[in-house]
Parts: C-alpha cells; sequence; structure tokens
C-alpha cells in the first residue's frame, strides 16, 4: 500500500491470491448485497465464507444490515461471489477503498457484476416494496469531481477515460424484465434511474425535490461507484433498487425515513429478490470453468 488512499495493482492482486488460495470456487459473477439484502447469498450453495476481517486488504462493514462476510458458491450450478455487506463513503473509506473488492473479483476472474441496493423514490409512480431495474445512474458525487477512478491510471484494469454511455446491460434489463413476467411479479417491477448522493443524512425536501426535476427515480448512498470501477474494468453489470421509502417531497406531509425501517421493508421483498437474482444468474451465458 502506498498511502493510505493509494492502492496500487499488487494490493488488489495480493488479497485476490489470498482468496484463489483459501477458496476452490472461481466465480464470474459477483453480487452485491444492499442494505438488509445479504439474504441473496443465503441461496449459494457448496459456499465458503469469510469474514471481511479475514481477508488482507479488505475493508470492514460498519452498517447495521451489512454482515461483512464474502460468500462464494454456486447458484444453480453457476459459480459465484457475493458480498454480504458492502461499504459506502460516508462511513469513512475513500472511494478506492469502497470499490476495493470490484476489482478483486476483476482478478478473480469475473465477468458481470449484480449490484443490489436499498433506495428512497422520488418518481410518484413509485410504491414502496417496488423492484426497480436500473437502466442508468446519476452519480452525484462523481459530477462533483469525487471518482474512485481519479488518480494514476491502472491501464491493466481500463482507460484513463472510460464511457459510460451504456453501462447497464441491456440484454440483462430484458431478461430480468421477461423473468419478472414469468414469476407474475410485473406489477411492482419498474426500471428508472438511481442517484447516488453521499449521505448519510437522508434527503433535505429542497434536495428531494431537486432530484425529481432532474429526473431522478431512486435515491441511495452507494453503487455508482462500484459501477464505474466495473465499468472501467471491462465487465458486464446489471443493478436492482428495492424501494424501501418514499423520500418526502413536502414540508406538509410525508414520513421521516430511517434506517431501520428501510431494513425492515427489505425483509419484504427477500424472497422475491432472492429468486430473481437466482433465475437471472441461471440464465446468464457465461463458461463456469470451477478450478
Ligand atoms: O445502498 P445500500 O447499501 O443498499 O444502503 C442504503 O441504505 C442506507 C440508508 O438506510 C444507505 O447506506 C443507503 O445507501
Ligand atoms: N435516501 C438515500 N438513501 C436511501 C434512502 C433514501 O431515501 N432509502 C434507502 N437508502
Amino acid at each position: 500500500m502506498h498511502s493510505k488512499d493509494q492502492i496500487c495493482h499488487e494490493d488488489y492482486q495480493r488479497t485476490a491470491s489470498w482468496l484463489l488460495s483459501h477458496t476452490e470456487h472461481r466465480p464470474k459473477v459477483a453480487i452485491i448485497c444492499g442494505s438488509g439484502l445479504g439474504m441473496l447469498a443465503d441461496a449459494l450453495k457448496c459456499q465458503d465464507s469469510f469474514p471481511y476481517s479475514d481477508i488482507p486488504g479488505f475493508p470492514q462493514s460498519t452498517v447495521q444490515g451489512h454482515a461483512g462476510r464474502l460468500v462464494f458458491g454456486e447458484l444453480k450450478g453457476k459459480t459465484c461471489v457475493c458480498m454480504q455487506g458492502r461499504f459506502h463513503m460516508y462511513e469513512g473509506h475513500s472511494l478506492s477503498k469502497t470499490t476495493f473488492p470490484v476489482r478483486v473479483f476483476k482478478l478473480l476472474g469475473v465477468e458481470t457484476l449484480v449490484v443490489t441496493n436499498a433506495a428512497g423514490s422520488l418518481a410518484d409512480s413509485y410504491q414502496v416494496g417496488d423492484i426497480m431495474i436500473i437502466k442508468d445512474h446519476i452519480n452525484v458525487l462523481g459530477l462533483a469531481g469525487l471518482n474512485p477512478l481519479n488518480g494514476p491510471n491502472d491501464d491493466k484494469f481500463g482507460p484513463r477515460f472510460p464511457p459510460m454511455s451504456c453501462v447497464y446491460d441491456k440484454d440483462l434489463r430484458k431478461m430480468a424484465f421477461d423473468l419478472c413476467k414469468s414469476m407474475g411479479v410485473t406489477q411492482f417491477v419498474q426500471e428508472g434511474v438511481y442517484c447516488m448522493v453521499g449521505g448519510p443524512n437522508f434527503e433535505t425536501v429542497a434536495e428531494a425535490r431537486l432530484l425529481h426535476r432532474l429526473g431522478v427515480d431512486a435515491v441511495g448512498m452507494s453503487t455508482a461507484p462500484e459501477v464505474v470501477v466495473a465499468s472501467h474494468c471491462g465487465m458486464r453489470v446489471f443493478g436492482l433498487s428495492l424501494i424501501t421509502n418514499k423520500v418526502v417531497k413536502s414540508y406538509d406531509d410525508g414520513e421521516p425515513v430511517n434506517h431501520e425501517a428501510v431494513l425492515e421493508v427489505s425483509k419484504l421483498r427477500s424472497q422475491t429478490l432472492q429468486s430473481l437474482v437466482t433465475e437471472l444468474v441461471s440464465q446468464m451465458d457465461i463458461n463456469n470453468n470451477t478450478a
């Protein structure tokens, strides 16, 4: 490690080598579980799991609802690695630390990243409990110059100036929607734009109104940096937001949100989300090479 915030290629490599020597799984898909969505990992068969505190170079999870475990296993015969707990900048991590696992996954051979999150809705038509397939994002921090790709570019991962105009894979989005149809759940499935803000406070009414006017459908405090880093290194990306609350856009009514309520709603759709992610992964066109 060079300095507190600067991570070099060997740091990612060291963590990847440690993991490769501690599991025989060779994942092609990585899944990041959002707040309260750690049960996505429960569907993995033949699990090898590691607390983050045991993995060299890994940051630690500090947020309730993020267990802090890396789980390897199989979903319908497809080898996956699942983060039960992600890292947020508001926890005090640099953005390069919050996205450290994504580059490690790349070195493990992961080709597709599935990101999930809990988010508040701005879109008037959305209801609490809706699942939003992420079509695109607005990275408020990135627009303001806070980007995990800041600093010397690591050409081994990707180019200095990566495009971001088609990040969320169209085929996977269609596949997910078709799956929702066959599962009979389209009445609570949406497709929309996610916006990442820094947190940890929830939005003021004026901020909520601003985001709404910008065309944001759902807002949260994660995901965009992971997606930027994954896309930079050539991974295919698919994302889901679970709408856990309506963001308050009025001074006169609306229930102030809190993290406990977010975690409660996550439980409500856990089964549907688990089935959707499992089926999606099982239908993905990937070669499964086991070690
Ligand atoms: O984005 P995930 O990790 O799902 O968590 C969301 O839930 C927390 C707020 O309740 C914030 O961290 C927000 O980003
Ligand atoms: N705002 C920001 N992040 C969130 C929210 C919200 O309303 N709900 C869950 N994560």
